[in-house]
């Protein structure tokens, strides 16, 4: 037991917390090693509290979205995980706009406004973050972005402050916000809905969770695509062209059904989806002259 948790124990009274949580509960990988404080907080009030505590003693912290985009490596993450709950759960429409806590999943949140006839959200069905991971990365699929529909953030920074942002102030791009490079909490999202037929709202789900479950391994554990789209490529149709469909390291397998996810076949470590990412990246340097970027974020201690 470290000093910090002590402190943290007497510091952060009030607030849950669970100590050595295993991650692989946490990512829809099913893998990773223990963190070493999960913390939960309730409301504005609690998160400011915890990032509070954190600047003071010098603790790491980071946001626990629904572990959609994450590999942890086998030894954890040593700091604090924050895992927002109580309020930031919570969503409301406010005349045509959806203002939803950033810990909602982003799904739940796509099918509840659609059902309510609202229109907007319905390509984010089957997205498996958050609306925070979901603003975090400018998550998107088929043809539709968080970028064109966001229209403000509220968000805590490390020292307890707390700001509103309009969509245009975050640098949105493929995959990407200015939360990447700037650390803080994104507490709620802001979207600009428009009414709808429920009947096509719904329609319009229906055909893509089709779509989404013919083509992608969602039976498996998995983080998604591995890979950013490298300009001009789709990854898949790279690895697949590179016989790599079905490739195993261990436990972490190129699913059968679309190279460009990893699915984790049974017992998968992090070193195997690690070796089996660099083994991808090694062939398709060789083999077609391309670069590949992780798009899953690695993280934990090495
Ligand atoms: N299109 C698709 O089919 C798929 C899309 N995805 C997308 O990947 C993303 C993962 O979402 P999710 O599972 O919730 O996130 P994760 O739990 O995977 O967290 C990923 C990172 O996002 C950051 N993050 C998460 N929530 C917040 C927040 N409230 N405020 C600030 N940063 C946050 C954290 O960064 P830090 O470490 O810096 O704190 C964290 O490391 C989503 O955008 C999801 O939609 C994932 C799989 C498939
Ligand atoms: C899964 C994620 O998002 C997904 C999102 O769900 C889908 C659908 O819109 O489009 C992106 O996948 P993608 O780039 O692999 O696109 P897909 O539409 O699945 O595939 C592109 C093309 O490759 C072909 N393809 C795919 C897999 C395969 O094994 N072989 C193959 O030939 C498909 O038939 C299609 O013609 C997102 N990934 C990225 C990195 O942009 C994620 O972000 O984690």
């Amino acid at each position: 037991m470290s000093d910090w948790r002590s402190l943290a124990a007497e510091r952060l009274g009030g607030i849950e917390t669970i100590r050595d949580f295993p991650m692989s509960r946490l990512t829809t990988f099913q893998i990773g090693g223990p963190i070493d404080l999960l913390v939960q907080p309730q409301h504005t009030g609690e998160l400011q509290r915890v990032l509070q505590f954190c600047a003071a003693e010098g603790v790491p912290w980071m946001v626990l979205g629904l572990g959609s985009n994450l590999l942890v490596r086998d030894k954890g993450i040593r700091g604090i995980g924050i895992k927002l709950a109580g309020e930031f759960l919570e969503w409301r429409m406010d005349g045509p706009t959806a203002r939803a806590g950033a810990g909602l999943a982003l799904g739940d949140l796509s099918r509840e406004t659609a059902c309510l006839g609202w229109s907007g959200l319905e390509f984010a069905c089957g997205i498996p973050g958050t609306v925070g991971g979901a603003v975090f990365m400018n998550a998107g699929a088929y043809d539709g972005e968080i970028g064109q529909v966001l229209t403000a953030v509220e968000a805590c920074y490390p020292d307890g402050g707390y700001v509103r942002l309009n969509a245009s102030d975050l640098e949105l791009g493929y995959r990407f916000s200015r939360f990447q490079r700037e650390k803080a909490v994104i507490t709620r999202a802001d979207f600009g809905l428009r009414p709808a037929a429920k009947a096509d709202a719904e329609a319009r789900i229906t055909e893509l969770t089709c779509q989404r479950q013919s083509k992608q391994p969602l039976e498996m554990p998995s983080a998604g695509s591995v890979f950013r789209r490298p300009a001009g490529y789709y990854v898949g149709p790279l690895i697949e062209q590179a016989g790599l469909k079905g490739f195993r390291i261990g436990g972490a397998q190129v699913s059968p059904k679309h190279a460009g996810f990893i699915v984790n076949a049974g017992g998968a470590t992090a070193a195997d989806v690690l070796a089996l990412i660099e083994h991808i990246r090694r062939e398709i340097r060789e083999r077609s002259g391309v670069e590949l970027v992780p798009e899953v974020r690695v993280i934990g201690e090495e």
